[in-house]
């Protein structure tokens, strides 16, 4: 766990960039600071690795504070993600992976091949290992990024908006396989955004900062949408605020109808569309029982008859929704 106890950070032109902040960040979690820009989320962030150092308060991580020892061990064990991925540009990419764990002193041969094992984990060719971070695309750089952070396995990572440089796609992508990556590493992630969309999709904790650097709101997403603590919080989250909830409510709950004699079915067992009037039409989207009500209500919500597919593992339906049994779950 690291905890941040009354930490505040006054930089010498006298700006309080962080005022009074206590938090605790859960380990082996996903923690995002969010907030406008200038509330301080950087400058919180950079305290942790003692990039900056904070002006009073305390920083400790498993209850050890990070002014005990000295900054740079400190580090060893902290991996650090910009904006823009921050490579070396004269270094090819495996060796940007491998930096730390050259620096700690590695064999050469130990070196390589958990430079290259990274580069797979985090969805990188290893054909592009040997090229240098201008021949890669934002994206490409970015998981070089992540992959180089990694490389001397450290037990917290810090990402300072790694994922803000790419266009729409290639941050969706970026984001999911973070999601997929940390499912298998389980690190203490603290994730910073301005973005509360990011927030809400990648984030177990979601701290909400407001300019002044001070807390507004520390929680998982799903309380952040239900409960904002206040006006600033509730404006920052946005519009659309009950339904994006519906991506924490599980579709478990729905009262399924029988599969009916209407529903198109493949010769793999799988839904194939809609008879209807002497016509096959498309079958739109599917859900399973674990998917959120979000996904169920998509699925209804496409169905060119009104009623969303409930598939199980192998893809084989299993029942179906339609507009009433949602609204007895919206509306209980
Ligand atoms: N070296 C510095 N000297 C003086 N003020 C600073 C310094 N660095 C940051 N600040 C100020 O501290 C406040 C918090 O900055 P910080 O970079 O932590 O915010 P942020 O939330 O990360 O912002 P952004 O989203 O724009 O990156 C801002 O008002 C900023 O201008």
């Amino acid at each position: 766990m690291i905890e941040f106890e009354d930490v505040t950070k006054r930089y010498p032109d006298g700006t309080v960039a962080v005022d009074s902040l206590s938090l605790r960040i859960p380990s082996n979690q996903i923690t995002v600071f969010v907030g406008p820009s200038g509330c301080g989320k950087t400058t919180s962030l950079r305290m942790i690795n003692r990039t900056i150092e904070r002006t009073s308060g305390t920083i400790s991580i498993d209850g050890e504070d990070i002014n005990a020892g000295d900054p740079v061990s400190l580090r060893r064990g902290i991996g650090y993600v910009i904006q823009h991925a921050g490579l070396f540009p004269h270094k090819t990419v495996v060796d940007n992976v491998a930096t730390v764990p050259k620096l700690l002193g590695w064999d050469k041969r130990k070196t390589r091949s958990t430079a290259m094992e990274l580069l797979e984990r985090v969805g990188l060719d290893p054909k592009l290992a040997e090229r240098y971070p201008a021949q890669l695309s934002g994206g490409q750089q970015q998981r070089v990024g992540v992959a180089r952070a990694l490389a001397a396995d450290p037990k917290i990572m810090l990402m300072d908006e790694p994922f803000s440089a790419v266009d729409p796609i290639v941050r969706h992508q970026l984001q999911e396989e973070l999601l997929r990556l940390q499912r298998d590493i389980g690190k203490t992630i603290v994730f910073v955004t301005h973005d509360i969309d990011e927030a809400i999709k990648l984030g177990d904790n979601v701290a909400v900062l407001r300019v002044g650097g001070k807390l507004a709101q520390f929680a998982p997403p799903a309380e952040l949408l239900a409960q904002p603590a206040d006006d600033f919080v509730e404006s920052f989250i946005g519009q659309d605020r009950g339904y994006r909830a519906l991506t924490f409510v599980t579709a478990e709950e729905l009262p399924l109808g029988p599969v009916p004699a209407e529903l198109a079915v493949g010769d793999d067992g799988r839904p194939a569309g809609w008879h209807k009037d002497g016509e096959t039409l498309p079958l739109g989207a599917v859900f399973q029982r674990g998917d959120s009500l979000r996904a169920a209500m998509d699925a209804v919500l496409t169905s060119p008859v009104g009623q969303g597919v409930c598939v199980d593992e192998a893809g084989k339906p299993v029942g179906v929704i339609d507009y009433t049994g949602l609204s007895g779950v919206l509306r209980p």
